[in-house]
């Protein structure tokens, strides 16, 4: 990892990604202190979520035989999934149908399709990030952030996914405890899945091994929206798409419940009970208090 002294006295890296992402990821602080501090709870950059032994899925869905590149509505993965992309993002008709976690999930071609991994139009969180990203020391008082920083982002692009170790209920649990108890940040995202009576449950956890998606503050008035996309395993993918249209160095966001309501008439005894986190988003439609789930 190349370290270098800016002009404006700055620190910058590179790509903390190692050239791990298509395109680098810099990281920009002021003092040694900053990233010697982030290193010593954030030790792995990696691209993609990593499960530990208990949850991996080894159930694949079957890919589409297309030798047109998935153009003709005959794609077995568009006529048993749906299509969601257009103009190589997402369809902002998906954008604009729900705020929440939508009830549906995005199914890319996958290894076991025989269109082209490169120019198949329904491939695109596969292929990581692709704009200039960087991570700096937010102005909101929230720590690091995550901004574009040479170039605007468009309605419904893929920004990144938000990638860490895949870990189960019990042991997120354990870690929340923990974390909470040394007064440390909480990243573990959870997210669920309304499948006919069940609920699928996935636990994210960048804290220590994650990618610049860990470095993304919660804003209740966010730029950037989940979605859940499913390649080549039944464990879903959190990509971030961007919800409107963002401008060059505005700081990125995403609601951490999804969109989700709390109910606001009990986020004072919430908070009594559980101790949320005050939320310094600063928008008109701040909930005051960091989304928090409770049955962690
Ligand atoms: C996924 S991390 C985001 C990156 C984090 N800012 C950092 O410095 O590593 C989530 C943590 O960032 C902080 N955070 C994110 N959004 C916030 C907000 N709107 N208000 C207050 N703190 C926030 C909280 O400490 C939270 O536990």
């Amino acid at each position: 990892m190349t370290e270098k002294i800016k002009e404006n006295r700055k620190f910058i890296i590179e790509d903390i990604s190692n050239g791990l992402e298509r395109f680098p990821v810099s990281l920009i602080y002021d003092e040694i202190k900053e990233f010697e501090e982030l290193r010593n709870i954030f030790y792995k950059y990696v691209n993609n979520c990593v499960t530990l032994p208990g949850t991996t899925s080894d159930s694949y869905y079957d890919g589409c035989d297309c030798k047109d590149d998935c153009e003709s509505e005959d794609c077995g993965c568009k006529s048993t999934h749906g299509f969601f992309y257009v103009s190589r993002g997402l369809n902002p008709a998906f954008l604009q149908s729900t705020s929440i976690l939508p009830n549906i999930s995005v199914y890319e071609c996958n290894s076991n399709c025989s269109c082209s991994s490169v120019k198949c139009p329904n491939r695109l969180t596969q292929h990581g990030v692709s704009l200039p990203l960087q991570i700096f020391k937010s102005n909101s008082g929230c720590g690091w952030g995550v901004r574009s920083h040479t170039r605007k982002i468009r309605k419904g692009e893929f920004v990144c996914e938000y990638a860490g170790e895949i870990i189960k209920t019990d042991g997120a649990k354990r870690r929340w405890i923990t974390a909470k108890e040394k007064n440390e940040d909480n990243y573990i995202l959870c997210l669920k899945e309304h499948v006919k009576d069940r609920i699928l449950r996935t636990n994210i956890d960048p804290t220590h091994i994650g990618n610049v998606g860990r470095f993304i503050n919660h804003s209740c008035d966010s730029n950037l929206q989940i979605f859940l996309t499913r390649i080549n395993s039944l464990i879903p993918t959190a990509a971030l798409f961007a919800k409107r249209d963002i401008e060059i160095n505005e700081e990125l966001s995403f609601d951490y419940a999804g969109g989700m309501n709390d109910n606001n008439d009990n986020i004072q005894e919430i908070n009594i009970n559980t101790e949320r986190k005050k939320c310094l988003c600063g928008s008109q439609y701040c909930k005051k208090f960091l989304p928090f789930d409770q049955s962690l």
